[in-house]
């Protein structure tokens, strides 16, 4: 079971990026030593395993869009492998470093023209000592996909095949056929080229809603999604792919510039073309590397490293080819975007709107160029359902590059005793009952959270009765700072209002509350200024005063300032309030003297005394024969009489006003209740006491008339 833990304040964010994940933690990175999964070393106890587990992961590679282990595993892996065989002598044949596609590939029915290699991976110390000696190499991006090699005759596309195992590779062709970027005729010539076929992000999408209509997972990458598509007998994802060109043979022995500007005049789409070349300075080849890479982020498709080739003919043919990969070319592959780390804790944060936040605390981990520690884990729904467990290896990143997530909780690496996440069953901060109807769980509990204050303090029925605040308006009110306590509310602008951001819209601009709506709020804003005070003291929203309370209190003391003056024993002598509360109220009153008073200076209502009844004047209505105030329940809906146009707290301030005191239940100590409904509980009761009862409309006259 994850540990709740609620966490101390955090340093806020920016409104747009809480709001985006719903999360309130502060999500910078860290500086503690990263976390390696690079396994143990190979050792002669696991060699033979190791071997097995690198070669299954490489098959499902290179014929599935199943990934058993990240790049960066593999690669980590693999070297690990390597570094053992050399250390004791061992010439494998296991195909793991040979040739191509680490052993993963089988050949097939086309075999092809020359060795379809893979690229030298060496190292950024090694590609600056290539960049030195080739000063003339030209740079450009090494897209992530499938490798094919096509094959034109007279002009039209006649055959397609994968690299397979370097010599031989599966026959595709049909597979391409109308493939973007890959003319179907091309000149008239006998040619080929080789390039990548890959997933821009719009056919990823398209391709994973074939997928959902199968009720399948979604691929996890674009790489994986080639890989399965391919694999597929079916031409569920006809069309579906991408086609960029890096070498071809369409002009014999040209300079490789001159080769794929050829190539683009026919129709086909080049790896060159893609992205703004830059240019690439052999004594600084990493700057040009590092340009290129940061462009990744926005490119629209997976771009994992960088190539560098020498690009005469004649050079490559002096350079010539290796076992696996030509020695004309190296590659430099950029940092993985995402790395497998553990997670250590399921974390908690009631934020200032009352949002349960959660987020999940993992093993630091190096994920291009940041350690990251924390991931939001957005909502209950949503980490329910992708089950992830304190335990679980998951795979953190970047998201946005701002806000670390992760994801593909890894259950083939689950202990077998981990237990499924629980959601918290109540608020951790107060313990609290959740609101669960909207995604985004948040505490009922007004005490819990500002935004849970500011919308008792504004509601109609209890507070002030300002509408157009709750929601969203007063959720980025409070998002932004401009409303901490109510009296925020009264020093409003009608600009910041208006400026007010609640959101994005679709097309990304910032959507604002915007000036009618400003000058509307504004309006309701100045009405409220004159509220009465019992609903100015709720408002404060201290303990103990809610609408029962508000009312005593403004009724006993007529002015906040002789409220703010009583003594303790003064308050514990209002009806209902008692030792114990009055103190809890006296130093809440005082605590809250600075919101107060800026509520006075806003002109806020603050009450007045009561003017002495004079000589003559009308006594007070619902008083009972004995002088003392008449106890009267209102009960049932008031809707359509004449006292329609009152809340439940209206209806019960004007029993206030007129001398008597407002119930809540019916006992024998009630003189009269006012009810619309024969026959509802309160009603029975009433009649089995003996009590009197009017409707709303018989108790709307009855105050008209003085006759109670
Ligand atoms: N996750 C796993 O389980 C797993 C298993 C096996 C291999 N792998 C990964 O596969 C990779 C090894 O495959 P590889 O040997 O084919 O190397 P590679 O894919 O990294 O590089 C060679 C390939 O780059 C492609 N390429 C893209 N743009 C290019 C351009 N502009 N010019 C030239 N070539 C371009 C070509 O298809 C070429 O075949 C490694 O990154 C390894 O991590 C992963
Ligand atoms: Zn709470």
């Amino acid at each position: 079971m994850p540990k709740a833990t609620a966490l101390p304040p955090q340093p806020r964010k920016a409104a747009g990026a809480a709001a985006s994940t719903g999360g309130q933690f502060d999500t910078r990175t860290h500086s503690e030593a990263p976390v390696s999964l690079a396994g143990p070393a190979v050792t002669a106890d696991n060699y033979n395993e190791s071997v097995a587990r690198a070669l299954s992961a490489a098959k499902a590679y290179e014929t599935t869009d199943i990934e058993e282990m990240t790049d960066a595993e593999f690669d980590r892996l693999q070297a690990a492998i390597l570094s053992y065989e050399e250390a004791n002598g061992i010439t494998p044949d296991h195909g793991l470093h040979t040739a191509v596609g680490h052993g993963g590939a089988a050949g097939g029915d086309i075999e092809h023209a020359t060795l379809a290699g893979s690229l030298d991976k060496p190292g950024e110390e090694k590609v600056i000592e290539f960049a030195e000696k080739h000063p003339n190499a030209v740079i450009e991006p090494k897209i992530d996909g499938m490798a094919i090699i096509v094959r034109y005759k007279d002009g039209r596309l006649f055959s397609a095949a994968k690299r397979g195992d370097g010599y031989t590779g599966e026959n595709v062709t049909e597979k391409v056929r109308g493939v973007e970027g890959l003319p179907e005729v091309a000149g008239d010539g006998d040619f080929e080229v080789r390039g990548e076929l890959y997933l821009n992000d719009e056919n990823l999408a398209k391709a994973n809603a074939v997928r959902a209509s199968q009720g399948k997972d979604p691929f996890k990458n674009a790489r994986n999604g080639v890989a399965g598509m391919m694999n597929k007998d079916d031409s569920t994802y006809a069309g579906l792919f991408n086609f960029a060109a890096y070498s071809t043979t369409v002009l014999d022995g040209a300079d490789h510039l001159d080769a794929m500007d050829e190539l683009a005049g026919m129709g086909f789409t080049t790896a060159r073309s893609l992205l703004p070349q830059s240019v690439l300075d052999a004594e600084d080849p990493m700057s040009a590397i590092a340009a290129l890479g940061a462009e990744r982020k926005g490119l629209g498709f997976l771009m994992d490293g960088a190539v560098l080739k020498v690009p005469t003919a004649a050079e490559r043919e002096e350079l010539g080819e290796g076992t696996r990969a030509p020695k004309w070319a190296v590659a430099y592959k950029y940092p993985p975007v995402e790395e497998p780390t553990v997670i250590e804790d399921i974390e908690y944060e009631i934020g200032k709107t009352g949002r349960l936040s959660i987020r999940a605390r993992y093993t630091p981990v190096d994920v291009d160029g940041s350690t990251l520690e924390f991931a939001s884990l957005h909502n209950v729904k949503d980490l329910l359902s992708k089950d992830i467990r304190v335990g679980d290896t998951v795979m953190a990143y970047k998201a946005g590059d701002i806000i670390p997530q992760v994801h593909l909780p890894r259950a083939d690496l689950r202990d077998p005793s981990s237990q499924p996440w629980q959601p918290p069953a109540a608020c951790p901060k107060c313990g609290g009952e959740f609101d669960k109807s909207t995604e985004l769980w948040r505490c009922t509990n007004p005490e819990c959270s500002v935004s849970g204050r500011i919308s008792y303090a504004v509601s109609r029925d209890a507070g002030l009765d300002i509408e157009g605040f709750g929601g969203t308006t007063g959720d980025a009110l409070i998002e932004a700072d401009l409303v901490k306590d109510v009296s925020d509310i009264f020093h409003l602008s009608e600009d910041q209002l208006a400026n007010l951001k609640l959101g994005t819209t679709d097309s990304g601009a910032d959507r604002v509350l915007g000036e009618k709506n400003a000058q509307k709020i504004m309006a309701e804003i100045e009405k409220a200024k004159a509220q009465p005070l019992n609903r100015v003291i709720t408002a404060l929203s201290m303990r103990f005063t809610g609408r029962t309370f508000g009312r005593r209190l403004a009724a006993q003391f007529e002015t906040m300032e002789a409220l703010q003056g009583a003594t303790v024993t003064q308050l514990a002598n209002v009806e209902g309030i008692g030792e114990k509360k009055a103190a809890v109220i006296h130093a809440e009153l005082a605590k809250n003297a600075p919101v107060i008073e800026r509520l006075r200076a806003a002109g806020v209502n603050m009450g007045a005394p009561k003017p002495k009844p004079e000589k003559g004047a009308k006594a007070p209505k619902l008083v009972t024969a004995d002088g003392g105030a008449m106890n009267v329940v209102i009960t049932g809906s008031l809707k359509g009489s004449a006292l329609g146009s009152l809340t439940r707290t209206g209806a019960q301030e004007l029993i206030e006003a007129n001398g008597g005191r407002a119930a809540g239940s019916v006992s024998k100590s009630t003189s009269l209740l006012v009810c619309g409904e024969e026959g509802s509980s309160k009603w029975l009761k009433a009649k089995e006491l003996g009590i009197p009862v009017v409707t709303p409309d018989e108790f709307a006259k009855m105050l008209e008339d003085g006759e109670a």
